[in-house]
């Protein structure tokens, strides 16, 4: 057991097992974990790669006019950067794509607007809600809808760009969106949340539909507020059509849509262990968030007969050391879905686990780590510490939960990484299906729709796999993920002209 946490666990105290904030490990994460500056690194992966210069100064010109149009979003510039420090086999193999990446990075449609609504004290608030319209070059925009408080334009754009390659990578017609709103749903009654939800899509609705871009759930958005907008959008549009994704089951909804990106993910991570001739078995995962994707990513890790440790919110983590039964994710889920309460409550139900308050999951022991909650939340400390307890392999539920020197660190150790834009397109990927069942008037089988997102994964890992070998990258699946992703909306971005 690393020392870290041996110590840590020796500090808890047997009669409240809710541990105070310790130094032993890092704080929960904010925004302010990305350095607001692009750094130059884009060439740091792929040195083997040199550009004519030409080549060089159209890169160059790309990275300084990105710079100076998105000063002051450090979210953004951190996802582009990301992208761009993988894009040097491409771009040397052809400077064209240098051109295409300048578009890219710009998104077709930026739409900010006010969502004015009343409280239950008959107060009126106000709030701001955002959708950026990233591309349309494979498709109607696709992306979901978060409400957090630390929601700006930055966040969304850094979601929507994400989004580009992830529904790409799907093999479905999707283009890239995200929105969202700075609301924070803690705390207000469902009367509230309906009110805003109501007054969110008055806006919204002018800007979407089924064939033009279909929105989704995200953090805090889930069955209760796609309800709601969902009904607001049919009595402004005067149409029932599949205007959003992530519906209830009896009124459009796709069947494993909700286990979706959980599932998809332990999928994507099966894939890469089977690649690397081993397996889930008895192997101990370090798991952060408790909503959507935290709890469908539990269920499938134990369905494969994993042992899930720890799940997390924003005041904290729980450790349970034999492992999270399926009894303790059903009280989780009852906890989070229905109480809207905060995980130190499962102490409740176990008696054998242990509260971390305002801590983060990753000096705990184990063998594969599943970032579930937010951007951000694996900084460079962490990863060494992933590193130091014999992590073998990060597959990010979330997006962006790693940070640039994150991954750095992971690439350096050797361990194996499943990108969020190809390990958790699994929730995106079913929604495509959900779309296609909502034009055809049908829904599909549970097992038709459970197998179709198991190929997909396959299939995503396979792709990235295969074009890391092609551009003489070895097995490193991220950069094969963007070079992927990237490649397929920069051909029809070419074939569509200069849109
Ligand atoms: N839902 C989906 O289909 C998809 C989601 N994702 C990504 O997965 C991640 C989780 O989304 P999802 O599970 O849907 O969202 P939920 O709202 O269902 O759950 C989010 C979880 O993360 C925690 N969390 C959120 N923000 C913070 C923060 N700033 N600090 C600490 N904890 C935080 C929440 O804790 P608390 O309750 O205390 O706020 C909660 O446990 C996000 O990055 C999202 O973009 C990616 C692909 C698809
Ligand atoms: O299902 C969708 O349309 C979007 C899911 C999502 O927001 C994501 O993939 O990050």
């Amino acid at each position: 057991m690393n020392l870290y946490f041996r110590k840590s666990s020796a500090l808890i105290n047997a009669a409240s097992r809710s541990a105070s904030a310790s130094t032993l490990f890092a704080k929960t994460f904010s925004a302010k974990t990305f350095s607001p500056v692009l750094t130059r690194l884009y060439s740091k992966n792929s040195s083997k790669y040199t550009l004519s210069p030409d080549s060089q100064l159209l890169l160059d010109n790309l990275v300084e006019t990105l710079h100076t149009r998105n000063a002051g979003q450090p979210e953004f510039l951190e996802a582009v950067n990301e992208v761009l420090d993988t894009m040097m086999p491409v771009f040397a193999k052809d400077s064209k794509y240098i051109e295409i990446f300048d578009r890219i990075v710009e998104p077709e449609r930026q739409i900010i607007f006010r969502v004015p609504w009343v409280d239950d004290k008959g107060i009126s608030r106000v709030n701001r809600g955002f959708r950026v319209q990233m591309s349309s070059a494979l498709g109607p925009y696709k992306g979901g809808i978060r409400f957090h408080p630390t929601v700006n334009l930055s966040v969304i754009k850094f979601l929507a760009f994400e989004q580009v390659f992830k529904n790409s990578l799907t093999t479905l017609m999707m283009g890239a969106g995200k929105g969202g709103s700075d609301f924070d749903p803690k705390g207000k009654s469902d009367g509230e949340v309906m009110r805003f939800c109501q007054s969110f899509m008055t806006e919204l609705y002018r800007y979407i539909g089924p064939d033009t871009d279909v929105p989704a759930g995200d953090i805090n958005v889930g069955a209760r507020e796609i309800g709601f907008l969902f009904g607001q959008y049919k009595r402004l549009a005067n149409a029932f059509n599949g205007v959003l994704t992530g519906k209830d089951l009896r009124w459009g909804g796709s069947m494993i849509r909700p286990e979706a990106t959980g599932y998809g993910c332990v999928y994507f991570a099966k894939n890469y262990l089977n690649y690397k001739k081993t397996d889930f078995t008895g192997k101990k995962c370090i798991v952060s968030g408790s909503g959507n994707v935290a709890q469908y990513t539990v269920e499938k890790l134990l369905d494969f007969g994993a042992v899930p440790v720890t799940m997390s919110d924003s005041s904290g983590f729980i450790y349970e050391p034999t492992g999270i039964t399926r009894e303790g994710l059903a009280y989780i889920m009852e906890l989070k879905n229905v109480d809207r309460g905060r995980l130190n409550d499962y102490l409740n139900f176990s008696k054998s686990a242990q509260f971390f308050e305002n801590q983060k999951p990753w000096g705990v022991p184990g063998d594969y780590a599943f970032p579930s909650a937010t951007q951000g939340e694996i900084d460079q400390a962490d990863a060494q510490n992933l590193v130091a307890n014999n992590v073998k392999g990060v597959f990010e539920g979330a997006n962006m939960p790693s940070t640039h020197g994150a991954i750095e660190i992971y690439k350096q150790a050797g361990l194996m990484f499943g990108p969020g834009k190809a390990a958790n397109a699994g929730g995106v990927a079913v929604s495509g299906l959900e779309m296609a069942q909502n034009s055809q008037r049908q829904q599909w089988p549970r097992e038709v729709v459970e197998e179709k997102l198991s190929s997909i994964m396959k299939e995503i890992f396979d792709m990235s796999l295969s074009a890391a070998q092609k551009y003489d990258m070895g097995d490193d699946v991220q950069i094969g993920a963007n070079i992927a992703g990237f490649l397929k909306v920069a051909d029809a971005m070419e074939q569509q002209g200069c849109v």
